[in-house]
C-alpha cells in the first residue's frame, strides 16, 4: 500500500455559534492560518511510479486560494464553518473533483492543523537526510520534473516494538543512505529501486530495511517515507489499513 500527502495552507476568518463546541476557537469573529494536510492512497502506483502526480492537487490547491483564502468563510459554507464543517467541505472537493474521477485512488485522510500520520498515534521514527539529484521518465513533455533537477529529501523509518533503533541498525541505514543516495544522481544509484519517484524510494527504502536490518527480536519496520519537498511524502508500507 502506498500512501502520499500534500499541505496546504489558507487564511481565513469564521465566527462559530457559542453553543457548538469548537475547541481552540475563541468566541466571536476570528481567524485562522488554516493548515490542511490530505492524503491520498492507492494498493498500485501508475508509471512513473505516481500513486497520483502531486501536480494533480494544484486545482485542490487553487480552490482554496481562490474560494476560501481571506474569505469569511461562513459567507462560502451553507453551515457553521467549524472545523468538522471546514473538513466536510474539502472531503466533498476532493472526492468529487480529484478522487472519483481517477476509478483507483482513495482518500485517506485531510486533517486541518494535524500534518502527521492521522489515526496512527505517536510512533517511534527515525529520520536521515540526504541532498540527490534525479528525473522522472515518462511524464508529459514539458513537466518540470522530466527535467534533471535535485531536492534535500527527508527518508524517515517507522517502527514499533523498540523506542529506539540499536546503533548498530542505525549505522547500516546511515552508511546505506549515505553511499546509494547523499551527493547522488539517484537514476544511476538506486536503479533497481524503479523511476526515483517518492513513492518508489519510499518502497525501495521499506524493503531493503526489512531485508538487511538486523532487529532486535519484536521490533519490525511498519513504513518508511520519503519527503522530496517541506510540504509532499510518500509512504510505502505492506500491510493494509
Ligand atoms: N506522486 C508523486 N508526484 C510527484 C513526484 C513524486 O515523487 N511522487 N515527484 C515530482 C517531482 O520530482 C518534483 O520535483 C516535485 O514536485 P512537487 O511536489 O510538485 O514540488 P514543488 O515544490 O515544486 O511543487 P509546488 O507545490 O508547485 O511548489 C512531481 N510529482
Amino acid at each position: 500500500m502506498y500512501r502520499i500527502g500534500k499541505q496546504f495552507t489558507f487564511d481565513a476568518a469564521h465566527a462559530v455559534p457559542a453553543a457548538v463546541d469548537e475547541r481552540h476557537c475563541p468566541p466571536g469573529l476570528h481567524g485562522h492560518t488554516y493548515t490542511i494536510g490530505v492524503v491520498l492512497a492507492a494498493e498500485q502506483v501508475e508509471p512513473p511510479g505516481f500513486v497520483i502526480d502531486f501536480a494533480a492537487l494544484n486545482p485542490f490547491a487553487r480552490h482554496l486560494n481562490e474560494v476560501l483564502d481571506h474569505r469569511l468563510l461562513n459567507d462560502v459554507l451553507d453551515q457553521p464553518p467549524t472545523h468538522q464543517a471546514i473538513n466536510g467541505y474539502l472531503r466533498r472537493w476532493l472526492e468529487t473533483f480529484l478522487v472519483a474521477p481517477t476509478g483507483r485512488v482513495t482518500l485517506d485522510a485531510v486533517s486541518i492543523q494535524a500534518p502527521t500520520l492521522p489515526g496512527q498515534g505517536p510512533l517511534a521514527e527515525y529520520e536521515v537526510t540526504f541532498e540527490a539529484a534525479h528525473r522522472l521518465p515518462g511524464l508529459p513533455i514539458g513537466h518540470k520534473c522530466a527535467r534533471i533537477h535535485g531536492h534535500s529529501y527527508r527518508a524517515a523509518f517507522r517502527f514499533d516494538g523498540t523506542s529506539r533503533l540499536p546503533d548498530a541498525c542505525l549505522a547500516a541505514l546511515n552508511g546505506y543512505i549515505s553511499t546509494a543516495f547523499n551527493g547522488c544522481y539517484l537514476n544511476d544509484s538506486v536503479p533497481h529501486a524503479g523511476p526515483p519517484t517518492s513513492e518508489n524510494l519510499a518502497r525501495h527504502l521499506y524493503e531493503w530495511a526489512c531485508k538487511e536490518l538486523s532487529l532486535p527480536d519484536g521490533t519490525t519496520i511498519t513504513a518508511a517515507r520519503v519527503s522530496e519537498t517541506a510540504s509532499t511524502w510518500a509512504e510505502y508500507q505492506e500491510t493494509t489499513w
